[in-house]
């Protein structure tokens, strides 16, 4: 694909992935440029998986697919050399030294330094002469990160990178990804069910829901475009004749979220606030029969 813009890192048009009649990924097209924290959302069964492993050539599927120029399939073994990628099944060799681990990532990746990932390390509490088997489930994901952190490329890719961990370990991984590896240039694309916990590390945020990508903003469109108003329960029947996305309850105080300004004769019987992307993530991917429940 010459023809790509290089100044995007992923561009997708069109694109779909079919497994049987099973279609996991319907039709989607984006653009991901450098330097953004990308958080890919959706429920169970969304895409999120199948997306992230045609963008590192693991499966094919049919419309455009390009990644930092390359097509996925097609130059797949090129791609891997210049992507740093954390399946959602990531596992490290049990019976490696951490030591041993970063000699062979040393014969594996062109693009690793053994020096800058022993720097990484110092930030968690494995140590070079500890074996896989015997760290925690936390401590094998600091030295995942660690590995795939000190190959020098411009695109990470990470599947549900912090499932199992506790909040703490949690925390420390996405601090070490945000002060290590974001430096403005480089894009990561993080998918999770963790919505709350990552709001405040992204700038962009794209939304699946049953394969189909139902949202694609930056996180300040998303302040300056959906609206949340808390109103008194006898607002109730007015609030909902205006259709917003979602009603739901905040603090135990009726709310409704807008996609644009709220009418304005409802803007007076009620508080704006900003939502969150929990709010925004409930009220874009929920059944409509859910919605109407909750309401
Ligand atoms: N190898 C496969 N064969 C058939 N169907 C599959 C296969 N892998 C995934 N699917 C289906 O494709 C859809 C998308 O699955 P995918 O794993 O991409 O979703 P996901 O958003 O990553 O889900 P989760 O959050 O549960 O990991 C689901 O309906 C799933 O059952």
């Amino acid at each position: 694909m010459n023809n790509t813009d290089h100044s995007n890192l992923v561009e997708a048009s069109g694109f779909s992935l079919r497994y049987g009649r099973k279609t996991a990924v319907d039709d989607i097209s984006f653009k991901i440029p450098k330097g953004r924290v990308v958080g890919l959302l959706g429920h169970n069964g969304a895409g999120k998986t199948s997306l992230m492993k045609a963008m590192v050539g693991l499966i094919g599927g049919s419309g455009q697919l390009s990644v930092l120029g390359l097509d996925p399939r097609a130059q797949r073994n090129e791609l891997l050399t210049s992507l740093s990628y954390i399946p959602d099944v990531a596992v490290l060799p049990r019976w490696a030294k951490v030591e041993e681990l970063l000699t062979l990532m040393s014969g594996l990746q062109p693009r690793f330094s053994a020096e800058r990932a022993r720097t990484l390390l110092k930030r968690t509490s494995v140590a070079s002469g500890d074996k896989v088997k015997n760290l925690s489930k936390g401590m094998v994901t600091q030295l995942h990160l660690a590995l795939i952190a000190a190959i020098d490329t411009r695109l990470m890719i990470l599947d549900e990178p912090t499932l199992g961990l506790d909040v703490m370990s949690r925390k420390s991984f996405y601090e070490m990804l945000i002060d290590e590896w974001c430096d403005g240039e480089r894009t990561v694309i993080i998918s999770t069910h963790q919505v709350e916990e990552i709001e405040t590390l992204l700038s962009d945020v794209m939304m699946l829901d049953e394969g189909k990508l139902v949202l694609n903003i930056s996180l300040e469109e998303m302040d300056s475009r959906f609206v949340a108003l808390s109103h008194d329960a006898a607002a109730a029947d007015a609030v909902a004749s205006a259709h917003p996305l979602l009603r739901y309850r905040l603090q135990g105080k009726p709310a409704a979220l807008f996609d644009g300004e709220p009418p304005v004769h409802l803007q007076a019987l009620g508080q704006r606030f900003r939502p969150s992307l929990v709010d925004l993530f409930m009220a874009l991917t929920r059944k409509p029969e859910m919605q109407s429940r909750q309401a």
